[in-house]
């Protein structure tokens, strides 16, 4: 140790130690630098970097001890053969090169730390081999051990540097690393030449080809530090570059792992260049070695382990000849149960991108939406639109021979039931009949709701109209069996009409639409039951139109006009009473009979306007009346869901200033069918201020005697169809009969309709019926007429 201080201390020039050590220093941070450039790049290009990191080192050493041996002085005469010197240059560049590939190459320690050991090592040869190119005249002897000392220093330093330089790179590495490098290099020269001895011997020639020490220490400081500074400058440039396209990597790398669709990049021979994470999960691809491997041989593998299904070879072949051909191709591929849509891109210059997106999800609520959107919410099954695509289909694949039938349901009076037991009682009956009819139909056969209560039925088949009338027959059935909702026994009916295709017609539009007339029809018959579609329904629902639309306009030209019918009391054969009985006064048509407006008016809703005209109208005209005279109104059902009946009544009373026990309000069983309690409550509401209430047409309807029990009627009428025909049917005698004694123990007025012969009110005055009305007395006549049919007891001729 003293031997190297002493030599360090008296034997060297301190200015050229400094001047060795900078440019030392300064080639110990360009190799570094340029090692880490080579260890940034692959290939060819960190093939050029180590290149350049091996002159800038060997030079760097080489450049260093030339000038360290300035400053040592080996004084006058001294020279360095040239040859040995450019030797000891290639050594230095030679060495340096295989101790840095091989620590640049790895990542393990060990291989780090030989290559780092060789670059030191590349340090003594050069120094070694360098100091056999003095020529001088002494002889120079080597103290082993400290020779040992240099080579050590020389190696363990060196391994040092490129191990810190391997661990990262960043600054603090960097710098560490160019001051274990630089001490590598010093530590080596000064302990190297701490073992030489000097013998003078004057014997000893310089040889021809040498150079003096200062001129070679000049020319090789001076060409060392200018490939220093070009290879500095060329690695810091190119770090700055790799900086920032290192940014644009980290940029690119947040990109593709915070993107939701999976991504894979191909070379154009089906080689994977780049991924990101979300591709290797969808794909379960995250145990697999991707990066720089075939499609295919992943392929293969996924195949071996049963998750892939398929050819490879030749999904494979297809997808390369697709980027190739410039082919962009969208499939949905199905992956551990998750729908997968691939779009595959190709790139320029070959190869292809990859995207995958997870769309289960979307691809459900896609289903959904499309569900809804040809669906009925309420009861799931299919809707008008839906109905109407697969009637479409339907009729496109009929064959020859094939016959379709269409069917139209609507629920009879279910507007009722609404009114009466609310929406959810409502919305659960439908539900139900959904369900009945749909367990009713055919496989083939379709069962829609087009809405409201109207429902559908497509039958497909051979003899449909057989099958249809079987069909419709059994709906009928089902539908009408009762029904237990919530609380509620609920009875409802069904109308249908069917139309048949081909012959009712070839497109949806016409045959729902002869469905319908075939429908109204149904609903015109009574209800409950089915009709089939026939030629002039057509007709008929135009008239039907025409009518109504005639209809509205004549109420509000008050086209409308009251007549009377006298009704009297048999046993004083006087008229007690007026029934008022409406007429259409049509400007064109004349009047017309309420047989062909009334039914129409309570199917529109217009009875209830009506209804309060002649109410207003019967009770004007009966105040007119002498007082003992009373005035008989009709009510329709259709006036009981109005809620303003009472009001109605009260405020035609209030308006004519008649006496409410005048006005008789009659009313038919059909009003007592319908939600009885409501009705009954506006019955006794009306009793109540005076009124009174008759029951007509007893004996047509359901004649439930439990009827007259519920309310109190005031009178019972007894049809005019049991009246007609008193003396030729027994039972209608009979039924006459039970009436009046049913009246007479009730101690109710019966009145009985339609006479139309003495021979009638003979018989009913026999049976104790107590009053009578009919054209034996007078046809109804307008309220002008009204003093003299009081006058005359009769207007028309006994037959
Ligand atoms: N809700 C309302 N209904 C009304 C109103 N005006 C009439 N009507 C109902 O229309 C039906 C037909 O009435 P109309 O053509 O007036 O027939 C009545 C009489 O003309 C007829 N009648 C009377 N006597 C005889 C007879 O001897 N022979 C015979 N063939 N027909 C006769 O009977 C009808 C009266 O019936 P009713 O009402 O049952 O007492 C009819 O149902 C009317 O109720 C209205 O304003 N509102």
């Amino acid at each position: 140790m003293y031997q190297v201080f002493y030599c360090l201390t008296d034997q060297h020039d301190w200015g050229l130690v400094a001047l060795g050590g900078a440019v030392c220093l300064l080639a110990s941070a360009a190799a570094i630098s340029l090692f880490h450039r080579a260890r940034a790049t692959q290939g060819s290009a960190r093939l050029v970097w180590l290149a350049l990191d091996a002159i800038v080192s060997g030079c760097g050493i080489w450049a260093t001890h030339f000038i360290a041996m300035l400053a040592y002085g080996p004084g006058a005469g001294a020279a360095y053969n040239i040859p040995v010197t450019i030797l000891s240059l290639i050594f230095a560049i030679s060495v340096t090169f295989v101790g840095l590939s091989i620590a640049v190459s790895s990542t393990r320690t060990p291989w780090i730390l030989l290559g780092g050991a060789i670059v030191g090592g590349g340090v003594a040869a050069m120094h070694y081999t360098g100091m056999a190119a003095l020529e001088m005249p002494a002889r120079i002897g080597w103290v082993s051990g400290t020779v040992t000392a240099s080579i050590l220093f020389g190696i363990v330093f060196g391994a040092a540097a490129i191990h810190v330089a391997a661990l990262r790179d960043d600054l603090s590495h960097a710098l560490s690393a160019t001051g274990l490098l630089t001490l590598a290099i010093v530590s080596h020269h000064f302990t190297a030449m701490g073992a030489v001895e000097l013998t003078p011997d004057p014997t000893l020639a310089i040889s021809g080809l040498s150079i003096a020490p200062a001129t070679l220490s000049l020319l090789t400081a001076s060409a060392a530090a200018a490939i220093i500074a070009i290879a500095l400058v060329a690695a810091i440039l190119d770090r700055r570059a790799k900086g920032q396209l290192g940014r644009q990597q980290v940029v690119l790398d947040t990109a593709l792992e915070n993107m939701s669709q999976g991504l894979c990049m191909f070379d154009r021979d089906g080689k994977i260049l780049l991924f990101n994470e979300r591709y290797a999960a969808m794909l379960r691809r995250t145990d697999m070695q991707l990066s720089g491997r075939r499609l295919l041989d992943v392929l293969r593998e996924e195949q071996a382990r049963g998750h892939w299904q398929g050819d490879p070879d030749q999904f494979f072949a297809q997808l390369v000849a697709d980027a190739r051909d410039g082919r962009t191709t969208t499939t949905i591929v199905s992956r551990f149960g998750r729908s997968i849509r691939v779009v595959n891109q190709p790139m320029e210059g070959g190869g292809w991108v990859a995207t995958f997106e997870d769309i289960t999800e979307w691809l459900a609520a896609q289903e959904k939406i499309s569900h809804m959107a040809r669906h009925d919410a309420l009861t799931n099954l299919p809707n008008r639109v839906l109905f109407h695509e697969q009637l479409e289909q339907g009729l496109r694949l009929a064959r020859p021979g094939d016959q379709l039938a269409v069917l139209c349901l609507d629920l009879d009076h279910f507007k009722d039931i609404n009114d009466s037991l609310g929406h959810p009682i409502g919305d659960a009956l439908l539900k139900e009949v959904g369900r009945r009819l749909a367990a009713c139909v055919g496989e083939k056969d379709t069962v829609a709701r087009l809405g409201g209560d109207e429902f559908a039925v497509v039958q497909l088949g051979k003899e449909e109209e057989a099958a249809a009338t079987a069909l419709a027959g059994r709906l009928v059935e089902v539908i009408s069996a009762p029904y237990q909702i919530a609380d509620h026994q609920i009875i409802i009916g069904v109308s249908i009409g069917i139309s048949l295709s081909p012959q009712d017609g070839s497109n949806p539009d016409e045959l729902l639409k002869n469905a319908d007339l075939a429908l109204y029809r149904a609903k015109a018959d009574g209800r409950g039951t089915y009709r089939f579609f026939e030629t002039g329904m057509d007709a008929r629902a135009q008239a039907r139109r025409l009518l109504e639309m005639d209809l509205r306009a004549a109420l509000g030209r008050n086209e409308f006009e009251v007549h009377y019918q006298p009704i009297r009391d048999v046993a004083s054969d006087r008229v007690v009473a007026f029934e008022a009985l409406s007429r259409w006064n049509h400007p064109q048509r004349g009047l017309i009979s309420p047989v062909a407006f009334i039914p129409l008016a309570e199917e529109t809703g217009l009875i209830v306007q009506l209804g309060e005209q002649v109410l207003r109208n019967a009770c004007a005209d009966a105040a007119t009346w002498p007082e003992e005279i009373g005035v008989a109104v009709n009510l329709s059902p259709v006036q009981f869901k109005n809620p303003n009946l009472v009001a109605s009544v009260t405020e035609a009373l209030a308006a004519s200033g008649l006496a409410a026990e005048r006005l008789e309000l009659e009313i038919t069983e059909s009003v007592l069918l319908q939600n009885s309690e409501a009705t009954l409550a506006i019955l006794h509401e009306l009793r109540a201020q005076g009124v009174r209430i008759s029951l007509d047409d007893f004996g047509t309807g359901y004649s439930s005697l439990s009827y007259l029990r519920s309310f109190p009627f005031d009178k019972i009428k007894i049809d005019r169809s049991f009246v007609s025909e008193l003396s030729t049917r027994e039972d209608s005698m009979a039924i006459v009969r039970a009436v009046t004694g049913l009246g007479r123990s009730l101690g109710i007025a019966t009145t009985a309709e339609g006479v139309e012969n003495d021979a009638q009110l003979e018989l009913l005055r026999r049976e104790g019926c107590t009053q009578a009305q009919g054209y034996l007395f007078s046809a109804p006549r307008p309220a002008s007429e009204v003093v003299m049919m009081l006058a005359k007891p009769r207007l028309r001729a006994s037959a």
